[in-house]
Protein backbone atom coordinates (compact mmCIF):
# COMPACT_ATOMS: atom_id res chain seq x y z
CA UNK A 1 0.00 0.00 0.00
CA UNK A 2 2.80 2.23 1.21
CA UNK A 3 6.26 1.70 -0.63
CA UNK A 4 9.56 4.13 0.37
CA UNK A 5 12.63 4.11 -0.38
CA UNK A 6 15.80 5.41 -0.01
CA UNK A 7 13.67 8.58 1.43
CA UNK A 8 16.10 12.18 2.47
CA UNK A 9 14.82 15.04 3.28
CA UNK A 10 16.57 18.51 3.91
CA UNK A 11 14.23 21.40 5.63
CA UNK A 12 14.73 24.79 3.36
CA UNK A 13 18.04 26.37 4.64
CA UNK A 14 19.00 23.55 7.19
CA UNK A 15 22.53 21.97 7.21
CA UNK A 16 22.07 19.11 7.14
CA UNK A 17 19.16 16.52 5.97
CA UNK A 18 16.40 15.23 8.62
CA UNK A 19 15.65 12.13 7.15
CA UNK A 20 18.03 9.88 5.76
CA UNK A 21 17.58 6.71 3.39
CA UNK A 22 14.37 5.74 4.80
CA UNK A 23 13.34 2.12 3.47
CA UNK A 24 9.45 0.87 4.52
CA UNK A 25 6.45 -0.74 3.43
CA UNK A 26 2.93 -0.34 5.07
CA UNK A 27 0.83 -3.36 3.83
CA UNK A 28 -2.96 -3.29 3.41
CA UNK A 29 -4.70 -3.52 6.44
CA UNK A 30 -1.75 -2.92 8.52
CA UNK A 31 -1.31 -1.00 11.77
CA UNK A 32 2.49 0.43 11.29
CA UNK A 33 3.99 2.50 14.02
CA UNK A 34 7.21 4.71 13.75
CA UNK A 35 8.72 5.60 17.57
CA UNK A 36 11.38 7.74 17.81
CA UNK A 37 12.21 10.30 20.73
CA UNK A 38 11.44 13.76 19.79
CA UNK A 39 13.01 15.89 16.80
CA UNK A 40 13.74 11.80 15.35
CA UNK A 41 11.90 13.04 12.32
CA UNK A 42 8.66 11.02 12.49
CA UNK A 43 6.34 14.04 11.51
CA UNK A 44 8.53 15.46 8.90
CA UNK A 45 8.10 11.68 7.22
CA UNK A 46 4.20 11.66 7.94
CA UNK A 47 4.03 15.44 6.29
CA UNK A 48 6.02 14.11 3.34
CA UNK A 49 3.86 11.01 2.77
CA UNK A 50 0.29 13.17 3.00
CA UNK A 51 2.14 16.11 0.75
CA UNK A 52 2.29 18.90 3.25
CA UNK A 53 6.23 18.28 2.15
CA UNK A 54 7.60 18.69 -1.03
CA UNK A 55 11.17 18.36 -2.30
CA UNK A 56 12.15 14.85 -0.89
CA UNK A 57 14.48 12.51 -2.48
CA UNK A 58 14.11 8.74 -3.13
CA UNK A 59 11.05 7.19 -3.92
CA UNK A 60 7.27 6.60 -3.08
CA UNK A 61 4.64 4.68 -4.03
CA UNK A 62 0.75 4.74 -2.33
CA UNK A 63 -1.02 1.96 -3.67
CA UNK A 64 1.40 1.14 -6.82
CA UNK A 65 1.53 4.43 -7.65
CA UNK A 66 4.45 7.19 -7.71
CA UNK A 67 3.08 10.06 -4.49
CA UNK A 68 4.19 12.68 -7.22
CA UNK A 69 1.69 10.79 -9.74
CA UNK A 70 -1.23 12.07 -7.50
CA UNK A 71 -3.17 14.64 -8.00
CA UNK A 72 -5.79 16.18 -5.61
CA UNK A 73 -7.59 12.76 -5.52
CA UNK A 74 -4.87 11.75 -3.42
CA UNK A 75 -6.92 13.40 -0.51
CA UNK A 76 -9.83 10.95 -0.87
CA UNK A 77 -7.58 7.94 -0.23
CA UNK A 78 -6.43 9.23 2.41
CA UNK A 79 -7.41 10.98 6.69
CA UNK A 80 -4.77 12.62 9.02
CA UNK A 81 -5.36 12.62 12.67
CA UNK A 82 -2.48 16.08 13.63
CA UNK A 83 -0.74 16.34 16.73
CA UNK A 84 -2.60 18.99 17.89
CA UNK A 85 -5.89 19.13 16.83
CA UNK A 86 -6.76 22.62 15.15
CA UNK A 87 -10.62 23.08 15.56
CA UNK A 88 -12.51 25.94 15.22
CA UNK A 89 -13.10 26.90 19.37
CA UNK A 90 -16.17 29.17 18.04
CA UNK A 91 -17.74 26.60 15.79
CA UNK A 92 -19.59 23.36 17.38
CA UNK A 93 -18.52 20.30 16.92
CA UNK A 94 -20.82 19.81 13.86
CA UNK A 95 -20.04 22.42 12.56
CA UNK A 96 -16.61 21.84 12.38
CA UNK A 97 -16.56 19.03 10.84
CA UNK A 98 -19.55 20.36 7.98
CA UNK A 99 -16.29 22.78 6.98
CA UNK A 100 -13.84 19.66 6.34
CA UNK A 101 -17.03 18.08 4.74
CA UNK A 102 -16.54 20.61 2.00
CA UNK A 103 -13.28 19.72 1.12
CA UNK A 104 -14.27 15.97 0.15
CA UNK A 105 -16.54 14.25 -2.60
CA UNK A 106 -19.84 13.83 -0.83
CA UNK A 107 -20.43 10.36 -1.99
CA UNK A 108 -17.60 8.94 0.44
CA UNK A 109 -18.64 10.96 3.42
CA UNK A 110 -19.72 9.31 6.89
CA UNK A 111 -23.30 10.34 7.91
CA UNK A 112 -22.33 13.17 10.86
CA UNK A 113 -24.31 11.81 13.25
CA UNK A 114 -22.86 8.21 13.16
CA UNK A 115 -19.26 9.46 13.63
CA UNK A 116 -20.17 11.49 16.89
CA UNK A 117 -22.03 8.33 18.29
CA UNK A 118 -18.97 6.88 17.19
CA UNK A 119 -17.10 8.54 19.53
CA UNK A 120 -19.48 8.97 22.35
CA UNK A 121 -19.77 12.75 21.76
CA UNK A 122 -23.81 12.77 20.77
CA UNK A 123 -24.77 14.56 23.42
CA UNK A 124 -21.96 17.68 22.11
CA UNK A 125 -22.46 17.50 18.40
CA UNK A 126 -23.87 21.30 18.69
CA UNK A 127 -21.29 22.35 21.42
CA UNK A 128 -18.88 24.77 20.82
CA UNK A 129 -15.77 23.25 20.59
CA UNK A 130 -14.09 25.85 23.16
CA UNK A 131 -16.21 23.74 25.89
CA UNK A 132 -14.50 20.39 24.76
CA UNK A 133 -12.01 18.65 27.11
CA UNK A 134 -9.00 18.10 25.36
CA UNK A 135 -10.05 13.80 25.44
CA UNK A 136 -13.07 15.23 23.78
CA UNK A 137 -10.94 17.44 21.25
CA UNK A 138 -8.87 14.43 20.22
CA UNK A 139 -12.12 12.25 19.46
CA UNK A 140 -13.18 15.22 17.14
CA UNK A 141 -9.72 15.16 15.71
CA UNK A 142 -10.26 11.37 15.47
CA UNK A 143 -13.38 11.43 13.30
CA UNK A 144 -12.73 14.44 11.51
CA UNK A 145 -9.23 11.97 9.82
CA UNK A 146 -11.97 9.32 9.11
CA UNK A 147 -14.84 11.08 7.80
CA UNK A 148 -13.89 10.61 4.37
CA UNK A 149 -13.74 6.96 4.71
CA UNK A 150 -10.13 7.11 3.58
CA UNK A 151 -8.47 3.76 3.13
CA UNK A 152 -5.18 4.65 4.55
CA UNK A 153 -4.70 6.74 7.48
CA UNK A 154 -1.88 8.86 9.60
CA UNK A 155 -2.18 9.58 12.83
CA UNK A 156 0.40 11.73 14.77
CA UNK A 157 0.60 10.90 18.52
CA UNK A 158 -2.77 9.96 18.49
CA UNK A 159 -2.66 9.56 22.75
CA UNK A 160 -0.17 12.13 23.57
CA UNK A 161 -1.95 13.90 26.73
CA UNK A 162 -4.80 11.23 27.50
CA UNK A 163 -5.75 9.99 30.47
CA UNK A 164 -5.76 6.36 30.55
CA UNK A 165 -9.42 6.13 29.19
CA UNK A 166 -9.61 8.48 26.57
CA UNK A 167 -6.27 6.96 25.33
CA UNK A 168 -7.64 3.55 25.32
CA UNK A 169 -11.09 4.27 23.47
CA UNK A 170 -8.49 6.22 20.96
CA UNK A 171 -6.24 2.63 20.46
CA UNK A 172 -9.81 0.60 20.02
CA UNK A 173 -11.08 3.27 17.04
CA UNK A 174 -7.76 2.77 15.65
CA UNK A 175 -7.88 -1.15 15.97
CA UNK A 176 -11.52 -1.26 14.71
CA UNK A 177 -10.34 0.80 11.26
CA UNK A 178 -8.07 -1.71 10.88
CA UNK A 179 -10.30 -4.75 11.67
CA UNK A 180 -11.99 -2.94 8.30
CA UNK A 181 -8.95 -3.21 6.24
CA UNK A 182 -7.86 0.13 6.99
CA UNK A 183 -3.93 1.03 6.33
CA UNK A 184 -2.73 2.97 9.65
CA UNK A 185 0.65 4.57 10.27
CA UNK A 186 1.06 6.26 13.53
CA UNK A 187 4.06 7.74 14.86
CA UNK A 188 4.13 8.10 18.69
CA UNK A 189 6.50 8.00 21.76
CA UNK A 190 4.64 5.32 23.39
CA UNK A 191 5.46 2.19 23.36
CA UNK A 192 2.77 0.78 25.14
CA UNK A 193 0.41 1.98 22.45
CA UNK A 194 2.96 0.49 19.90
CA UNK A 195 2.99 -2.36 21.85
CA UNK A 196 -0.55 -2.93 22.24
CA UNK A 197 -1.95 -2.01 19.14
CA UNK A 198 0.85 -2.07 16.07
CA UNK A 199 1.59 -4.64 13.96
CA UNK A 200 5.05 -3.71 12.57
CA UNK A 201 7.19 -0.93 14.07
CA UNK A 202 10.42 1.10 12.97
CA UNK A 203 12.62 2.64 15.53
CA UNK A 204 13.82 6.03 13.93
CA UNK A 205 16.42 8.35 16.24
CA UNK A 206 18.37 11.24 14.63
CA UNK A 207 16.44 10.60 10.75
CA UNK A 208 18.06 7.01 10.38
CA UNK A 209 15.76 3.55 10.69
CA UNK A 210 17.15 1.19 12.84
CA UNK A 211 14.56 -2.11 13.02
CA UNK A 212 11.67 -2.42 11.80
CA UNK A 213 9.77 -5.81 12.69
CA UNK A 214 6.76 -6.88 14.79
CA UNK A 215 6.92 -5.72 18.58
CA UNK A 216 6.35 -9.32 20.00
CA UNK A 217 9.66 -10.70 17.80
CA UNK A 218 11.50 -7.54 18.86
CA UNK A 219 11.06 -8.27 22.30
CA UNK A 220 11.21 -12.39 22.16
CA UNK A 221 14.36 -11.40 20.25
CA UNK A 222 16.09 -8.96 22.75
CA UNK A 223 15.10 -10.96 25.77
CA UNK A 224 16.28 -14.35 27.52
CA UNK A 225 14.46 -17.30 25.88
CA UNK A 226 14.08 -18.94 29.45
CA UNK A 227 10.90 -18.99 31.32
CA UNK A 228 10.78 -17.69 34.99
CA UNK A 229 8.31 -20.25 36.94
CA UNK A 230 7.59 -18.46 40.45
CA UNK A 231 6.05 -21.22 43.49
CA UNK A 232 4.55 -20.85 46.80
CA UNK A 233 8.14 -20.61 49.69
CA UNK A 234 10.44 -21.37 46.83
CA UNK A 235 12.69 -19.18 44.96
CA UNK A 236 11.79 -18.46 41.14
CA UNK A 237 13.25 -21.08 38.71
CA UNK A 238 14.25 -20.10 35.19
CA UNK A 239 14.11 -22.96 32.41
CA UNK A 240 15.84 -22.94 28.95
CA UNK A 241 12.39 -22.31 26.86
CA UNK A 242 14.17 -24.85 24.21
CA UNK A 243 12.44 -28.34 24.53
CA UNK A 244 11.25 -26.81 27.75
CA UNK A 245 8.03 -29.95 27.64
CA UNK A 246 11.38 -32.34 27.78
CA UNK A 247 13.08 -30.48 30.80
CA UNK A 248 12.70 -32.70 33.97
CA UNK A 249 13.81 -29.71 35.78
CA UNK A 250 10.72 -27.82 34.66
CA UNK A 251 8.39 -30.98 34.61
CA UNK A 252 9.47 -31.61 38.13
CA UNK A 253 9.39 -28.10 39.32
CA UNK A 254 5.55 -27.58 38.04
CA UNK A 255 4.42 -31.25 38.95
CA UNK A 256 5.85 -30.94 43.09
CA UNK A 257 5.03 -27.00 43.87
CA UNK A 258 2.09 -24.43 44.08
CA UNK A 259 2.86 -22.18 41.36
CA UNK A 260 2.13 -18.92 41.54
CA UNK A 261 3.24 -17.41 37.89
CA UNK A 262 4.37 -18.94 34.65
CA UNK A 263 6.32 -15.81 32.31
CA UNK A 264 8.86 -15.70 29.48
CA UNK A 265 11.40 -13.32 29.91
CA UNK A 266 10.79 -10.99 26.63
CA UNK A 267 11.80 -7.69 27.04
CA UNK A 268 10.17 -5.03 26.94
CA UNK A 269 9.64 -2.67 24.23
CA UNK A 270 11.42 0.13 25.38
CA UNK A 271 14.34 -2.22 26.44
CA UNK A 272 14.43 -3.21 23.21
CA UNK A 273 14.58 0.48 21.78
CA UNK A 274 17.31 1.35 24.03
CA UNK A 275 19.75 -1.46 23.47
CA UNK A 276 19.15 -1.25 19.79
CA UNK A 277 19.40 2.29 19.40
CA UNK A 278 21.47 3.60 22.45
CA UNK A 279 18.68 5.76 23.43
CA UNK A 280 15.66 6.35 25.57
CA UNK A 281 12.56 7.11 24.27
CA UNK A 282 11.54 10.18 26.43
CA UNK A 283 14.36 11.99 25.66
N1 LIG B 1 9.80 23.57 9.41
C1 LIG B 1 10.98 23.16 9.85
N2 LIG B 1 12.12 23.79 9.48
C2 LIG B 1 13.33 23.37 9.89
N3 LIG B 1 13.52 22.28 10.68
C3 LIG B 1 12.43 21.62 11.09
C4 LIG B 1 11.11 22.01 10.69
N4 LIG B 1 10.23 21.15 11.25
C5 LIG B 1 10.96 20.25 11.96
N5 LIG B 1 12.28 20.53 11.87
C6 LIG B 1 13.39 19.79 12.47
O1 LIG B 1 13.40 18.49 11.89
C7 LIG B 1 13.74 17.50 12.89
C8 LIG B 1 12.67 16.43 12.88
O2 LIG B 1 11.44 17.00 13.35
P1 LIG B 1 10.08 16.17 13.41
O3 LIG B 1 9.01 17.11 13.81
O4 LIG B 1 9.91 15.41 12.16
O5 LIG B 1 10.43 15.17 14.62
P2 LIG B 1 9.46 14.20 15.42
O6 LIG B 1 10.19 12.90 15.51
O7 LIG B 1 8.11 14.18 14.82
O8 LIG B 1 9.43 14.89 16.84
P3 LIG B 1 8.20 15.04 17.91
O9 LIG B 1 8.05 13.68 18.49
O10 LIG B 1 8.73 16.05 18.89
O11 LIG B 1 6.99 15.51 17.16
C9 LIG B 1 13.90 18.25 14.21
O12 LIG B 1 15.26 18.49 14.42
C10 LIG B 1 13.15 19.55 13.96
O13 LIG B 1 13.72 20.60 14.71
Amino acid sequence: MIKVNNLSFTYPRASSPVLQNLNFEISEGEIFGFLGPSGAGKSTTQKILYKILHNFTGEIHIKDKPLGQWGKEYFEQIGVGFELPNHYLKLTGKENLALFASFYNKNRLLKVTDLFEMVGLQDSIHKKVETYSKGMKMRLNFIRAIMNDPDILFFDEPTAGLDPVNGHKIKEYIVNLKNQGKTIFITTHDMTTADEICDRVAFIVDGKLRVTEAPSTLKFRHGENQVKVEAKGKQPAKFPLEHLGQNAGFLEFISTNELLRINTMEATLEEVFIQVTGKALKA
